[in-house]
């Protein structure tokens, strides 16, 4: 058909940077950039915009892109002497022309395969050898997939830790709840990483958050009250989540970052962050997260997300 757009394609994106555009036949696209490796932006059918992306990205190196679904690897935050978040977010990766192949195969899905491999000045920041590659794909009804393989190519064993920090675009915080974390033990970045555990109650927002959950169940929900949307997370190999908003005061000391930008997102990240992940040589480790976004259910009047993580 005349006019009809490829379900993958390669273009310049913002200051000429190459991106990636996904697109599936019922109008849901994706697009990831080259620099990161980056999921910048993810909508659904309706065209609406469902990552959070600041209007103050700056997109260009060596600052990592504000917003999307930055890949922190092989540090995440300030959890060993890398730079914050690790470097992968602020390197340019390339297409995987030739990815071993996948156990499911993807058929009528629109993906990308990416590569990460560290040059010779990323091996004196952190000396180890491997490939990352990082599938990226978007399902028949607008689920968005991603597959990253990390695989140990050195000649002795190494550990990371690892995100996928991805920033959701909400309608208001306050109007926020996060299911699935409640009772859990979390780390708090604010309070010297001490561990506390949560109480009996679904999250909600009223100030700066930064926190760690660990070995939390795979599947999370975030319940936007005002869009009634329900964003539902679904995470494999990364036993923990890290939930953050900067709020008023942080948010104003963030170059890159609007100062009223924290009511409109909530960072909920997939990660392995309490145990490093050992890989020996020739070793491949898998993490997977899987993000829809589906209408919020009600029953009796109140949002049931019992429904959406049990479903
Ligand atoms: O500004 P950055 O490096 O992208 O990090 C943003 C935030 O990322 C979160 O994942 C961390 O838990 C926070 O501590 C950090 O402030």
């Amino acid at each position: 058909m005349s006019g009809e757009k490829p379900p993958v394609e390669i273009c310049k994106g913002v200051n000429g940077l190459d991106k990636v555009v996904l697109r599936e036949v019922r109008g849901s696209s994706a697009e990831v950039y080259f620099y990161g490796g980056h999921v910048t932006s993810w909508k659904n059918d309706h065209g609406e915009e469902l990552l959070f992306l600041s209007s103050k990205a700056i997109f260009k190196p060596p600052k990592a892109i504000r917003g999307g679904i930055p890949i922190c690897f092989p540090q995440f935050g300030n959890h060993g002497n890398l730079e914050q978040h690790g470097y992968a977010r602020n390197r340019f990766w390339s297409i995987d022309k030739d990815p071993p192949p996948f156990s499911t195969v993807s058929p009528n899905k629109a993906y990308i395969d990416l590569i990460f491999k560290p040059n010779e000045e990323d091996l004196k920041i952190w000396p180890h050898s491997y490939e990352f590659r990082l599938r990226v794909t978007l399902g028949p009804g607008g689920d968005l997939m991603l597959t990253s393989r990390i695989r140990n190519t050195d000649g002795k064993p190494f550990s990371f830790t690892f995100a996928y920090h991805t920033y959701l675009s909400v309608s208001d915080i306050s109007e926020v709840r996060v299911e699935g974390l409640e009772t859990l033990d979390y780390l708090d970045n604010l309070k010297d990483k001490e561990r506390f555990t949560e109480q009996g109650d679904a999250i909600t927002f009223e100030s700066e958050v930064d926190k760690i959950y660990l070995a939390t169940p795979t599947k999370i929900a975030v319940i936007d009250h005002e869009k009634k949307r329900t964003f539902v997370l679904r995470k494999d190999g990364l036993p923990d989540a890290v939930v953050w908003n900067p709020w008023e005061k942080k948010a104003k000391s963030i170059a890159d970052f609007g100062d009223d930008e924290y009511k409109h997102m909530l960072c909920v990240e997939a990660a392995a962050v309490e145990k490093a992940i050992t890989l020996k040589p020739g070793e491949e480790w898998k993490g997977r997260l899987e993000l829809s976004a589906v209408p919020s259910s009600y029953r009796s009047g109140q949002l049931d997300p019992q429904r959406v993580l049990q479903g």
